[in-house]
């Protein structure tokens, strides 16, 4: 059985306008790609259509050999494809440890009775402790959410994200808004993901990109331009004229 994620000659249109052409693309187990490419080449687009927030005109999606790509949202979560948070989506007035365990709990469908009453459920909490450690979010677990600084923020929603336990995470500018000073927060945390998680990461960051990704895909128009290793894309004319400029690579 082929594992993974495989998209195959998915396009997507949006009345005359074409923005995803015929990309074809895997995404094996313990993938680090990138997908980078100008503002509106369709990159938001291309990860919606993995999600499942829309559907494509034409062409396949592939979980495990299994086509995916009619399945609502919600049933490809469950399947394993998880897509980062949005920071909105944190719970600002609840701690660090409050918000890592929300999702955990949800993932053993106690959500409802969490809300009535909670008393502690030792696995639960082992498991919250450890995502905290994972993301050496423990000095920080009983800081409430809205007074940590933004790159942290980012981190506590890529905790939650990985609560969810997927195979294939789509890590949305994961850099986006956070600091320079503190980027190296989230490439550490990217560094440390599960060796066999499939990840594609959509990056205007380009040093994040080069540090974290072992495969880049340049999508522009719609279109893969070209597909290679960091080395290779550092390296290809069309790129750097495209898209890195003078002075990269
Ligand atoms: N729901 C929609 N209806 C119509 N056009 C859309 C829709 N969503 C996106 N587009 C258009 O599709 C094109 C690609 O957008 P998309 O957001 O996927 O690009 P992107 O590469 O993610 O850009 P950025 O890097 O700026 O986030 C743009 O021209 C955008 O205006």
């Amino acid at each position: 059985m082929t594992t993974g994620l495989q998209v195959r000659n998915v396009s997507k249109n949006f009345g005359g306008l074409r923005v995803a052409r015929d990309i074809t693309l895997d995404l094996p187990a313990g993938a680090r790609t990138a997908l980078i490419g100008p503002n509106g080449a369709g990159k938001t687009t291309f990860a919606n259509l993995i999600i499942g927030a829309l559907e494509p005109t034409s062409g396949s999606i592939y979980l495990d050999g299994h086509d995916i790509s009619k399945l609502p949202e919600a049933t490809r979560v469950g399947a394993g494809i998880a897509k980062t948070f949005q920071i909105t989506n944190l719970f600002r007035s609840l701690s660090v440890r409050d918000n890592v365990r929300l999702p955990i709990l949800e993932r053993e469908r106690r959500t409802a009775s969490f809300l009535r009453r909670y008393d502690g459920d030792s696995a639960v909490e082992e498991e919250v402790e450890k995502t905290l450690a994972e993301f050496q979010l423990l000095p920080l677990a009983d800081h409430l959410v809205r007074n940590l600084a933004y790159g942290q923020q980012r981190l506590v929603e890529l905790a939650l994200t990985l609560s969810l336990k997927p195979r294939i995470l789509i890590l949305d500018e994961p850099a986006a808004g956070v600091p320079s000073s503190d980027s190296h927060l989230i490439i550490d945390a990217i560094k440390r993901l599960p060796a066999d998680l499939s990840v594609l990461i959509i990056e205007h960051d380009m040093e994040l990109v080069f540090e974290v990704a072992n495969r880049i895909i340049v999508l522009v128009n719609g279109t893969i331009l070209v597909e290679g290793t960091p080395q290779e894309i550092s390296q290809d004319p069309k790129v750097r004229e495209l898209y890195l400029g003078a002075g990269h690579g």
